[in-house]
């Protein structure tokens, strides 16, 4: 079932235009990767779906609603409750340690300091990385502080976690890693996930692909379709 639709988005910076009438579903628990060269709009896309961004013209729709016309109060609240984000550098807070980062969601949504934590670590345990509960990111690797980052995108148990190349920053291995886990994760607990990827390998652990083109939609596909290296996943 979609909850979650575009209708004709158009977005321009100034006069450089962005989107050009994309119209797309994402469904609950899917898993949609949206793909196509630089510049094509991929990122302007996945901002006006999360509600980052509005757009100048069509609508963003969130279970029937007008989520494009809500107030940036409603769209930040809903940020923090039904939806996730996870970029490319996981902009964890330098200061807090990596249960701290993971705990800050909970905590802005009202959980106790105690539960929080126990659930941070529990999280920080899924992604492999308990061990650095009390270390703050300067003292981790890329890959480490993009498990943690991941962690605090999900914590919540968002319904949708919009995720704007999230492995772009790592090897291609420790990459599959946090993207395997990452995806499993999702499928768990039904979270849906927007994954805007440039790399067919990544695009491949999708169950469908968006490929835009100037601002359009140039084709759909199933994931399974994108090229596989090595064959098998
Ligand atoms: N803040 C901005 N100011 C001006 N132009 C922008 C801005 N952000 C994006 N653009 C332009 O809008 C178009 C779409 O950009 P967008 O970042 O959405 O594409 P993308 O497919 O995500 O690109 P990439 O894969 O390189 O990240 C491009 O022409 C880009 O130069």
């Amino acid at each position: 079932m979609s909850q979650l639709r575009a209708l004709d988005l158009v977005r321009s910076y100034g006069r450089t235009p962005a989107l050009r009438g994309v119209t797309l579903d994402v469904d609950e628990g899917e898993i949609l990767a949206v793909t196509g060269p630089s510049g094509c709009g991929k990122s302007t896309l996945l901002h006006c779906l999360a509600g980052i961004l509005r757009p100048d013209a069509g609508q963003v729709l969130w279970r029937g609603e007008r989520l494009d016309t809500w107030s940036e109060a409603a769209r930040s609240k809903l940020r923090r409750t039904e939806f996730g984000v996870l970029f490319q550098f996981g902009q964890l807070v330098a200061e807090l340690t990596a249960a701290e980062n993971v705990a800050l969601p909970l905590l802005l949504a009202g959980t106790g300091r105690r539960e929080a934590r126990e659930t941070a670590v529990t999280w920080l345990h899924r992604f492999g990385v308990a061990e650095l509960a009390d270390v703050r990111p300067g003292e981790m690797s890329g890959g480490q502080q993009q498990r943690c980052a991941t962690a605090r995108a999900l914590v919540t148990s968002p319904r949708v976690l919009f995720a704007d190349e999230p492995t772009g920053a790592l090897d291609s291995l420790t990459g599959e890693e946090v993207l395997t886990t990452l995806v499993r994760v999702a499928r768990e607990q039904r979270t849906s996930i927007v994954l805007v990827t440039h790399e067919p390998r990544i695009a491949a652990y999708a169950d469908r692909e968006v490929t835009l083109r100037d601002g359009t939609v140039d084709h759909t596909g199933l994931g399974l379709d994108a090229p596989l290296i090595g064959g098998d996943r």
